[in-house]
């Protein structure tokens, strides 16, 4: 297949708007599916929520007895503001750069594609997989994933497949190292509300719900503060710090205009977009929380809207591990090398992925987009990827799955492959 083609191909899927909430995923599914055929991979598409189909290819292994891989993606986008990008987001179009915009051509409409792309290259080259390989498109990730790799993780379906390794998203890197992720932050979701004592708009008094909350904005600015201080001064990575963020503030006496100017108001809220990193101690935080961000005797409450736990029920964190002890993170490095790849530090997700389901199951799971010498865009205006870049991805994919396909853990599998 010539570069021009593949590049079409990416545009087509691109063109689809599968933005949140109203993702056209029936288009997608049957691009995906129409795309598979064109190769001859098995395929098969499972509602676990009506309307919000998952599909599962695969590429049977010549010993489907052992661990299988899993490529998995999502197919939905996050919004876009149409007005506000220089080339419209579901246009796909290609400038003289060969930058190709759309929302999804980071996140990560380009990862999936290039798994597809990847395979039907293997294949016309007459690769044969040791292992089977699986992909996933799923639904929903970019509003938590339930629908989709939530529940997938835990179903029967997925328990069948005998899923050894998990590769998911990751982040574009501006320089020339691809940077790869092997746990991420837990979302908290906080909200605090105070009650106060009402009165007039011009009299100094204490204990307003207005001064309570602000009390408690300040403390947490602080703390935001000194986790921010440690990433600026290098001590830090994104993902290894505590981000606390105001994401909305509601408080006031509504007049039918706007707001009533001369009553101090009797409650007052605000929401936080707190993330967690997997080695931080999830005890201290809600201490923190309860005696200085929400203190009863400010009157506050607290509640969460989201609360993801750190740790598994054993204590033990979900962390993909990254050395001697993983042969997959090993078979990674030297498969990125190979056609001229560069990989960066292992890092931590700053924000959260389905990937976090997988390793919940207790599987390695890698969090890879092959996107370097690119901005961040994700969730961003006018967001771009190279075809160049692009392409490249693809070949280290190509690199990935072969050498995964083809792994023989001298540990686990000697007995099973002595028997082919
Ligand atoms: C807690 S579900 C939200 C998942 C979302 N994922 C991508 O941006 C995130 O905010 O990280
Ligand atoms: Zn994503
Ligand atoms: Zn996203």
């Amino acid at each position: 297949s010539d570069p021009s083609s593949i590049i079409a191909r990416f545009q087509q899927y691109l063109q689809i708007n599968t933005a949140q909430p109203n993702p056209e995923y029936k288009q997608a599914a049957e691009f995906i599916i129409s795309q598979a055929k064109s190769f001859s991979l098995e395929s098969h598409t499972i509602e676990f929520v009506n309307g919000k189909p998952l599909i599962l290819l695969k590429w049977l292994g010549t010993n489907p007895a052992l661990p299988s891989i899993l490529l998995n993606s999502h197919t939905d986008v996050v919004p876009a503001e149409h007005q506000k990008w220089t080339h419209h987001p579901f246009g796909a179009h290609m400038d003289d750069n060969g930058n190709i915009y759309a929302r999804g051509s980071q996140d990560m409409k380009c990862v999936g594609m290039q798994y597809l792309e990847a395979i039907r290259r293997l294949k016309a080259s007459g690769f044969q997989p040791l292992r089977s390989i699986h992909l996933s498109f799923v639904p929903d990730e970019e509003i938590g994933g339930n629908a989709g790799a939530g529940t997938f993780s835990q179903s029967e379906v997925f328990n069948i497949l005998n899923v050894g390794i998990v590769l998911d998203e990751g982040l574009p890197s501006p320089s020339e190292n691809y940077r790869p992720f092997y746990a991420e932050r837990s979302p908290w979701w906080l909200v605090i509300r105070t009650t106060g004592a009402p009165g007039h708009g011009a009299k100094l008094y204490d204990n307003t719900a207005m001064e309570n909350l602000l009390k408690s904005i300040e403390t947490i600015r602080r703390f935001r503060a000194s986790q921010f201080d440690l990433v600026k001064a290098g001590l830090r990575a994104d993902g290894e710090v505590v981000s606390v963020n105001m994401v909305f503030l509601k408080a006031g006496t509504p007049s039918p205009t706007d707001f009533v100017m001369n009553l101090q108001p009797s409650e007052a809220e605000a929401g936080f977009d707190i993330r967690v990193p997997p080695n931080a101690d999830p005890g201290s935080l809600e201490r923190r929380i309860a005696e200085e961000w929400a203190p009863t005797s400010r009157n506050m409450t607290f509640s969460f809207k989201q609360k993801e736990p750190l740790h598994d029920k054993f204590g033990k964190p979900f962390l993909t591990a990254t050395d001697r002890s993983n042969p997959w993170w090993t078979l990674l490095e030297d498969a990125v090398r190979k056609p001229g790849g560069k990989l960066g530090k292992p890092e931590i997700f700053p924000a959260s992925t389905d990937a976090c389901y997988f390793r919940e199951q207790g599987i390695a799971a890698i969090g890879f987009s092959p996107i370097a010498n690119t901005p961040n865009l994700l969730h961003d205006h006018n967001e771009f990827l190279n075809q160049d870049e692009y392409l490249k991805g693809i070949e280290i994919y190509e690199s990935i799955i072969k050498a995964f396909a083809s792994f023989v853990d001298p540990e686990r599998d000697r007995s099973s492959t002595d028997e082919l």
